[in-house]
């Protein structure tokens, strides 16, 4: 059985305490964790910048998984390189030249994604599959923690997975948005790699056993 990339995400966690949470991340055995960075303009809501990256840089060696939801990436990618990221991935519905970009972020030495909303078809980014290392697939609006799962997002997975494999790319795909225990098994059956989870980990009473519950 393939292993599934866990990845909590802090967007539901309490700011104040990331340092805390990061701990608890570790010590789950999760090794990435999800860092959602939003503008205000690409959706209607605002998180955390490069200054917030660097300062959790200090603190853990978990693989920083940086979800870009904003209007130009071509112009920030890199403040968020030299915070920090270990993967950056920006959103498809942008309007910057996207083979570009990723062949930049993917030069300076990191991963590079793409991420795709709800509207957008598998089709939108197939060409660019050769040159990604992942691909997310959004299953929720982006723009806030503590959505329902969109289950007509399953069929995308699904065929994702299946271009994938038709064509040996060398390409995780990502599900983020309304993952719990029962979403999870969903996205796994339909051939997800890696899935982001947010409420369902930070609103459980034990966050840390809600992480592990996701590897048994
Ligand atoms: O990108 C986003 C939201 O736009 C996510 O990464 C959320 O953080 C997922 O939160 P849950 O749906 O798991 O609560
Ligand atoms: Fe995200």
């Amino acid at each position: 059985m393939k292993k599934i990339i866990i990845i909590p995400s802090i967007l539901s966690a309490d700011f104040a305490a990331l340092k805390h949470d990061l701990k608890m991340i570790e010590k789950s055995g999760a090794e990435w964790v999800h860092i959602d960075v939003m503008d205000g303009h690409f959706v209607p809501n605002i998180t955390v910048g490069p200054v917030v990256v660097k300062s959790l840089r200090k603190e853990t060696e978990l693989f920083f998984d940086i979800h870009l939801m904003i209007t130009n990436p071509e112009k920030y990618w890199r403040k968020f390189k030299e915070a920090g990221a270990d993967l950056i991935t920006f959103h498809s519905e942008i309007s910057a030249e996207k083979k570009k970009l990723v062949e930049d972020i993917r030069s300076s030495g990191i991963k590079a994604g793409i991420s795709i909303k709800p509207k957008t078809s598998v089709s939108e980014i197939e060409a660019l599959l050769p040159y990604l290392n992942l691909v997310l697939i959004m299953t929720v609006e982006p723009g806030f923690g503590g959505q329902s799962f969109m289950d007509n997002m399953v069929a995308k997975i699904k065929v994702l997975r299946k271009v994938i494999d038709e064509n040996n790319y060398d390409c995780l795909i990502e599900v983020d948005g309304g993952i719990n225990s029962r979403t999870a098994s969903i996205c796994i059956d339909a051939g997800a790699d890696a899935l982001v989870s947010g409420s369902y980990i930070f609103a459980a009473e034990n966050p840390l056993e809600a992480v592990k519950s996701f590897f048994v």
